[in-house]
């Protein structure tokens, strides 16, 4: 498979036995597997379900972010039906070598300092601001003009700015918010900068302009090849369930089962992988709980429901939480959206020439290049910043607001015109969900019950944050810019009812892809990211997080993948 010139093992050419045993090659999995593998004496296998595909579209950011139409390196899974919004959201996740990094948006943010500060004021010790950001400085490379003293610049995963604004739209935006007393965050990574204002986004693009996904910074075909002897990447496997027993009063991972991804569980496709000395499971916030409870590791009474002999009755699956999000679409000018590469062939053969010879333009992605984060405590009624409260330094805001170069949906609307949005993200979210067996076939998708806007709060904060939205956009128009409402409420904000804004979240709402918590640090693992009553076996991945944090995620799983692989070479 060009230029894939290696080949990776399969099931059958695996060894019986391995030190460490990663289960799932994705964002965390990949920086796991390299910094285990680092010492020759340690014998590592990464087990992915997905395929290693390095085609050359699966590198161009704005093909390899198509993830709904490419089932490849996506998985889609339905959650269950959401009672506020009456209707199932539509899922996806990353599958494949370098996981949800391979579809993301690429943004590169790492969060308030002030939320790590409150997981360690309530016990998460070691996982406050202070003792993280190490992590996030070794594994970056910030290709910009940033602070040495919190930016990292030898790591091998490289961040960069956008560049200037590529659509007109997005500096009007910048404007409405200077207009409303929100102004410029001059770097959204800096911990000495107050999180509340708006701000450019770093993406995660290396210096050929390719997606640079956590397999191509950490586990590339070269590294794999030249660490063949002591590391052993396995695609296109599911880890079927962990076998574990009881050993001087605690559990402990004797073997993985692994069958090929796509066969059914059957005792003669499954190979069984002794395990010497750790397993850390890295299969996401909605494949860690299922390869837990299939192992007997969950909620008592949900696993003997499921017929599963309980190993050790714990929390996991509960405290799901994501972002969600609600779109306002409006009509703009077409040469502002993104919808002009699907309407003017021509258009999209000088971007894809323009792509190639200066590694410029829409080839890129820059559908969205800037945010607009807010506290809604520091908002008056009708959404307008208050001038007499400011924010401090380690404010965590709760809500986050993209200006999008592109309207879902609207594409059949007008020929004519554009598709812009504004999606508004409740980053704070009280509403915890549940992920759940729907049966005991490791291939099947979990039962996923999101449970969002289930607290009084957050609806009422999504629709405060929804009317700094129509001021926004209002903001917009009255600058002259030609936006019109079209799946959106009126742009005057203080005619707008509760019931119209509520029935934007019930049309508009969706998942922002953060799945995160099921297996959270302090209920299920502790601080040293072991599950509870086992010896060894870990988890790191989004699902460890206390609750979701207020900001994309890639950065902090590559965090907790750092601190995890540190605290796993200080003790062997
Ligand atoms: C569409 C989309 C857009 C996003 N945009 C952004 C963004 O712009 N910026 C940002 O910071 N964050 C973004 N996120 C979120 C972020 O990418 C994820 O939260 C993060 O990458 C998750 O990392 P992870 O290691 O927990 O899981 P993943 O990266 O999803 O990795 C889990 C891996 O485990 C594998 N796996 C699962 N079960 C098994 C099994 N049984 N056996 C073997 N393998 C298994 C999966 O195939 C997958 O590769 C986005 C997410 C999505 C889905």
């Amino acid at each position: 498979m060009w230029p894939f010139s290696i080949s990776l093992p399969s099931l059958k050419d695996l060894d019986e036995e391995y030190d460490y045993v990663i289960v799932g090659g994705g964002t965390a999995g990949c920086v796991l597997a390299n910094r285990i593998s680092t010492d020759p004496q340690n014998k590592v296998l990464l087990v992915e379900r997905g395929p290693a595909d390095d085609s050359w579209a699966s590198r161009i950011p704005l093909f390899s972010a198509n993830f709904a139409e490419d089932h490849k390196l996506a998985r889609k899974l339905d959650s269950e039906e959401e009672p506020v919004i009456g209707r199932p959201v539509d899922i996806f996740q990353g599958n494949g070598l370098g996981g949800s990094t391979r579809i993301n948006h690429m943004f590169y943010t790492r969060g308030p300092s002030g939320q790590y500060d409150r997981w360690e004021r309530n016990g998460a010790e070691g996982w406050g601001f202070k003792s993280l950001i190490p992590y996030f400085i070794k594994a970056e490379c910030a290709e910009y003009d940033a602070n040495p003293s919190v930016h990292g610049s030898d790591g091998e995963w490289i961040n960069r700015q956008n560049g200037p604004f590529f659509y007109s739209s997005f500096e009007h935006s910048a404007r409405a918010c200077e207009a409303l007393g929100l102004s410029r965050i001059p770097d959204l990574n800096d911990p000495q900068n107050v999180p509340i204002g708006w701000a450019t986004i770093p993406v995660t693009r290396d210096s050929n302009q390719h997606r640079h996904s956590t397999f191509w910074a950490f586990l590339p075909p070269a590294l794999i090849h030249a660490r063949r002897i002591n590391l052993h990447v396995c695609p296109n496997t599911i880890v079927e369930r962990l076998i574990i027993e009881k050993e001087q009063g605690h559990l402990a991972v004797r073997s993985v089962a692994l069958g090929p991804t796509g066969g059914q569980a059957s005792s003669k496709a499954t190979v069984h992988i002794r395990v010497r000395r750790e397993v850390v499971v890295c299969a996401g916030a909605l494949g860690s709980p299922q390869i837990l409870m299939l192992s007997g590791i969950g909620p008592a009474e949900h696993l003997s429901d499921m017929g599963i002999p309980v190993l050790q009755d714990t929390p996991v699956g509960e405290n799901l939480q994501d972002h969600f999000g609600v779109f306002n679409n409006y009509l703009v000018p077409l040469h502002d959206s993104l919808l002009r590469v699907n309407r003017q062939p021509l258009y999209f053969i000088w971007e894809v020439l323009r792509y190639f010879l200066f590694g410029t333009g829409v080839l890129l992605a820059p559908v969205v290049q800037m945010a607009i984060f807010a506290c809604t405590a520091l908002l008056d009624k009708h959404g307008v910043p208050l001038e007499d409260k400011q924010p401090e330094i380690n404010s965590v805001p709760d809500v986050e607001i993209m200006p999008l170069a592109y309207a879902q949906g609207l594409a059949q609307k007008d020929a004519t015109r554009g598709g812009f949005s504004f999606l508004t993200v409740l980053l704070t979210p009280e509403s915890k969900g549940s992920v759940r067996l729907r049966n005991i076939d490791p291939r099947a998708a979990p039962r996923i019950d999101f449970n969002y806007l289930s607290t009084l709060s957050d609806r009422m904060r999504m629709r405060h944050a929804l009317r700094l939205v129509l001021r926004l956009a209002r903001g917009l128009r009255e600058q002259g810019y030609q936006l019109e409402p079209a799946e959106a409420p009126p742009l005057d904000a203080e005619v707008v009812g509760d019931d119209t804004l509520d029935r934007q979240i019930t049309e508009q709402g969706c998942t922002t892809y953060h799945y995160t918590s099921t297996c959270a640090l302090g209920s299920v693992v502790g601080n040293d990211l072991v599950v509870k009553g086992t010896r060894n076996l870990r988890v790191a991945d989004a699902s460890v997080f206390p609750e979701v944090p207020a900001c994309h995620l890639q950065a902090p799983v590559v965090a907790v993948a750092e601190k995890c692989a540190n605290m796993i070479l200080s003790i062997h």
